[in-house]
This record gives C-alpha cells, sequence and structure tokens, in this order.
C-alpha cells in the first residue's frame, strides 16, 4: 500500500527513527507524521557481515523521473532484531491508517477500443497489480457499447460503495463518466440541469483518468504527462484537483458539460469531418485538419461574453496552472456562479456592451475563422503547451479564443504557433478573453439539424478547396465539445467553478524536489523476511 509523500518534512515531529541496514550501509531512517524522511548514510561497510542477525523490511515507494513520471519502487532495509521490525510496521501502518485521502474502493470502466485498443492490457499488466498492492479493491467493468459507462453511473451505481471512479481509456471516456457522474449528482439533489444560471452540486467522487485514448489532453493538462503508471500512482496517493465544468445550453436545453475544449468553424469542422472518416484510424485528424485548413471557411455571428474578475489574470499574462495555483485558489474565493440575474438577453444591434445582473457583457460581432474556449490548457503530446497555455484547471473561467478571417497563410502560422513556442495570440486577427460565461449566435438563424457525417463526394471536396470563400449548405459550422459534434450553432455557455475533483495533483512546477521525493507505497501488506 502507498503510504505518503516521502520527502524531508523539517517541520514535522519525527514519530520515529532508527539506524537501519540498507545495502551495506548504516543509514539513519526518520518517519514524521506523513512521510518517511530521507535516510543519511551514516557508515559505509564493504559487506554485510554473516553475523549479523539481520531482518528486513520491504518498502514501496513512488519516485519521480523525467518528465513529471512517477514509478514505483522497492527498498528494503535491514534491521537487528525483531522487535525495531515490529516497531516500524506497527508505526507505518498506523500512519496509513490516518490517510483518510487515499482510495479503498474504486469502480473502474474501461473503454477496450480507445486508442489502441490497448485499454484492457494497460490495465490489466500496469495498472491493476499497483491497486492490488496498494490494497485497493475495485469492481472492473469493460464497457459494451459507448454511454455505457455515462448511464450505468447515471443510473445504477450505488455511489456510497465506492471511494472514486476510474476511467481508462480518452478524453470521450473521461467525458463520458463526468456526464454520467454529474448528471447523477444533479437528479440525487434535484438540481434542474435544463437551467443556464442554475448552480450545479459538486460531485462528491474523485475521478482518475488511466490514460489509452489517442489524445488524451485532459490526463496530460492535469498531470503533465499521459503515462499510466503515473496516473494509478495519482490514485492510490489519493491526490486530489479540482477542475471546472462548463454546462452547455441551447434556448434553456441543456446539450452537454465541457472541460477542455468547446471549438466552432475550424476545429468543429475538422472534427465533422473526422467523424466521416473513421475508418482511417487516428491519421483521420491529420487528414481532416489539412482538408479543413485549405477549405478556409469562415463564419459570421456574433459573440458575447461576461469577463472574469481582474485577480483572475488574463489569457497572456505566462501564469501557468501548477500544482496548487494561487489562481485557481482565488477563482473559487469568487464563488460559483454569481447570484442575481443571469439571463442575457443578445445586445441591441450597435451596441457592444450589454448589462445583467452579473456584469456588463462584451459582445463582438465578425466573421470568424474559429472561436475556441479552452477551459484548461488543452496541452497534449502534439503541442505541449496547447491552446491555451495559461488557462487554469480551478477558476471558474474559460479562455475565449477569436480568432477572426484572416489569410491562409496568416492562419498557418496561427495553428503552427500551437506546436512551438511562440506566442499564438500575438497576431492581429486573434484575440484572447477570460471569462464566466459566453454565448454566441450565427448570423443566419440556425437551423437545427441532424449533422450529416456521410461522406462528401470528391467533387465537392475540390470545389470547397478551391473557392476563394466557400461557405457551407447551411451558413453556420458546429461546435466540437471535447470531441463530441452538437447539433446547435447557437449556445450558452456557463463556467461551474470546481465542479468535479480528480485522483491528480495538477502539473508539478519544475524539478527541484526531484532528488529527495519519494512516497512509500507498502503498509499494511509489508513483507518481512526473517
Ligand atoms: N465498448 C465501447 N464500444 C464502442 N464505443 C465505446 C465503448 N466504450 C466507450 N465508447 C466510446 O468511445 C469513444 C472514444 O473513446 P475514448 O475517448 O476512450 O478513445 P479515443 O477516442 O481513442 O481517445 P481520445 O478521446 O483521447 O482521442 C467515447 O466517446 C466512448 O463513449
Amino acid at each position: 500500500m502507498l503510504i505518503s509523500e516521502f520527502f524531508i518534512m523539517v517541520n514535522q515531529p519525527t514519530l520515529l527513527s532508527s539506524q537501519l541496514f540498507y545495502e551495506n550501509r548504516v543509514v539513519e531512517v526518520t518517519l514524521n507524521r506523513v512521510m518517511l524522511g530521507l535516510w543519511k548514510e551514516i557508515e559505509t561497510r564493504r559487506k554485510r557481515s554473516a553475523s549479523f542477525n539481520c531482518i528486513s523490511k520491504d518498502v514501496s515507494y513512488t519516485e519521480r523521473t523525467k518528465h513529471h513520471c512517477w514509478r514505483c519502487k522497492d527498498i528494503i532495509f535491514h534491521c537487528l532484531d525483531k522487535a525495531q521490525r515490529q516497531q516500524w510496521v506497527q508505526t507505518i501502518n498506523n500512519q496509513l491508517s490516518l490517510l483518510s485521502i487515499r482510495p479503498k474502493r474504486l469502480l473502474v470502466y474501461i473503454n477496450p477500443y480507445s486508442g489502441k485498443q490497448r485499454g484492457k492490457w494497460i490495465y490489466e499488466q500496469r495498472v491493476a497489480p499497483l491497486f492490488s498492492r496498494a490494497s485497493i479493491s475495485t469492481d472492473v467493468i469493460v464497457t459494451e457499447s459507448a454511454n455505457h459507462a455515462r448511464d450505468h453511473l447515471k443510473t445504477e451505481v450505488d455511489l456510497k460503495q465506492c471511494d472514486g471512479v476510474v476511467c481508462v481509456g480518452g478524453d470521450g471516456m473521461f467525458s463520458e463518466v463526468v456526464h454520467g457522474l454529474v448528471s447523477r449528482t444533479q437528479s440525487d439533489s434535484r438540481v434542474d440541469q435544463n437551467q443556464p444560471n442554475q448552480d450545479l452540486v459538486p460531485c462528491a467522487l474523485r475521478i482518475g483518468i488511466i490514460p489509452a485514448g489517442s489524445t488524451d489532453c485532459i490526463c496530460y493538462s492535469t498531470t503533465g504527462t499521459n503515462d499510466p503508471v503515473t496516473s494509478a500512482l495519482h490514485i492510490i496517493m489519493g491526490d486530489s484537483q479540482p477542475m471546472d465544468v462548463c454546462s452547455v445550453h441551447h434556448n434553456n436545453t441543456f446539450l452537454r458539460y465541457s472541460v477542455s475544449l468547446l471549438g466552432y468553424g475550424f476545429y468543429g469542422d475538422v472534427l465533422t469531418d473526422s467523424e466521416r472518416k473513421r475508418w482511417m484510424g487516428p491519421s483521420r485528424y491529420d487528414f481532416s485538419g489539412l482538408k479543413t485548413f485549405l477549405t478556409h471557411q469562415y463564419y459570421e455571428g456574433t459573440v458575447a461574453f461576461l469577463p472574469a474578475k481582474d485577480n483572475l489574470g488574463n489569457p497572456r499574462d505566462k501564469i501557468k496552472c501548477r500544482t496548487r495555483c494561487h489562481i485557481c485558489e482565488q477563482g473559487a474565493n469568487n464563488g460559483q456562479l454569481l447570484s442575481g440575474d443571469h439571463v442575457y438577453k443578445m445586445a441591441e444591434e450597435n451596441s457592444d456592451e450589454e448589462t445583467s445582473g452579473d456584469g456588463v457583457w462584451r459582445v463582438i460581432r465578425g466573421k470568424f475563422l474559429a472561436i475556441n474556449a479552452a477551459c484548461m490548457s488543452c496541452a497534449c503530446p502534439r503541442s505541449p503547451r496547447g491552446l491555451s497555455p495559461y488557462a487554469h484547471l480551478a477558476d471558474g473561467t474559460t479562455d475565449l479564443i477569436l480568432v477572426r478571417k484572416a489569410s491562409r497563410l496568416d492562419f498557418l502560422r496561427h495553428l503552427i504557433r500551437h506546436t512551438n513556442k511562440d506566442d499564438q495570440f500575438d497576431m492581429s486577427f486573434v484575440e484572447v478573453h477570460r471569462v464566466r460565461r459566453f454565448r454566441f449566435a450565427p448570423k443566419h438563424s440556425n437551423v437545427i439539424s441532424e449533422v450529416d457525417l456521410s461522406e462528401t463526394s470528391g467533387k465537392k471536396i475540390c470545389n470547397q478547396v478551391c473557392t476563394a470563400h466557400p461557405n457551407n449548405d447551411t451558413g453556420h459550422s458546429n461546435w466540437n465539445c471535447d470531441g463530441e459534434i452538437l447539433p446547435h450553432a447557437d449556445i450558452q455557455v456557463s463556467v461551474h467553478c470546481q465542479l468535479i475533483r480528480l485522483f491528480a495533483r495538477g502539473v508539478e512546477r519544475g524539478t527541484t524536489f526531484d532528488t529527495y521525493t519519494w512516497s512509500v507505497i507498502e503498509g499494511s501488506n509489508l513483507s518481512w523476511q526473517a
């Protein structure tokens, strides 16, 4: 069982301190309330003498390695007598029993078709052995169809019987679990999700993500890596990272929740096209991305938004969201949605400001290549800084990025900047705002239609690519909501501050503690050998 963080805490009272043997060395090992202290070498012996009546103590712990990855390691200390060994086991087990933040029972959903279809293998080979070592009991469900996990969580599960929910898969699988858990929490609390101005009830259970998908953007943005073992160790340690959730409505009807990207125009069109090409596998995103870029479609409409409070910084302030982020703390202090009249009416023709009960809305009309709302950085291995590098996980805001009509070359320069260190917002046709709520209305009335996912004929693609300012048949794009297509262009979005919590701790700063930071795993099932 994972014990706890294992690094020097100078201000913690020492519970136990002994001279033990480690390899050929005599070391001073200390245990304080939450951590096993780093041992200090006292004396080196070339060989442990055969006359030592040694008793060994096997301890597992987590160690930070490169690129935010954690690994589980074992260490064996040797004691001189049984009494000393007994004292160590007893004290460690007592401390472990006090760590209530660690989950003991988990509900696990595995999507066997995520990414390269290795979800089941990843769980069974790399994660389950760690859970069992940490004495965590699991109830594992391999999903049989899309929305299996969501519907199971919504209706069937006794949530009191587990300490957390784990999804093995990609961002789509995580989104399913979020929908299941958030909807279930609201229905248990009799909260109507169809009201866009409704404060939602935060979920009690934490969610763990074992990455096994194609992009794993949410896992990457919340742990700094998409490594299944690292995620499993964060779960075992009982880490907790709050996260905002956006609710998306159309005319007082709830559509979906979003935790990462809402994209209209470019990202909506890439998704719509790529869904038609699922048979191509993950390469469909590259193909559809190129095709959408070449069609260079823009969309007219009105964006209205409620800016975030000044104390939450701005999307270009270079303050990254990191473990124990002070901006997210400020966001939580600012409170959930502000009470009062949240109802926003679209601005009069020539006005660029509107006042409602919760502040002054800004209104922007124009022709847009893309409208994106990033609730988190959306970093992933392909774009390590993400769509909005300084967006925060839990401050109650989303970064609204408006990319106005521009030449293909300028748009290409903007897109390329997502993959390097240049500022993608430092371009005359791009503006970015930190907002609490926004809404969009396309210029042309929104026809509610089933999205046609059938393949477009080659001739039509060619026409679209070759036309200077092509418009699609309806004159509006689709919203890409965390990888799902929304059927409405006219939407209202509200950010719900810290609605859910993950078994994660956000991306950690630098590597200052790397050499000194350890986390002990084994506890009640410490193996001792005479
Ligand atoms: N048993 C199943 N059969 C078919 N679809 C499923 C099943 N279980 C889950 N799904 C659906 O598969 C979709 C994609 O899954 P997931 O996100 O895990 O993988 P991915 O698309 O490869 O990864 P990413 O979202 O990171 O790109 C999800 O929207 C989920 O609803």
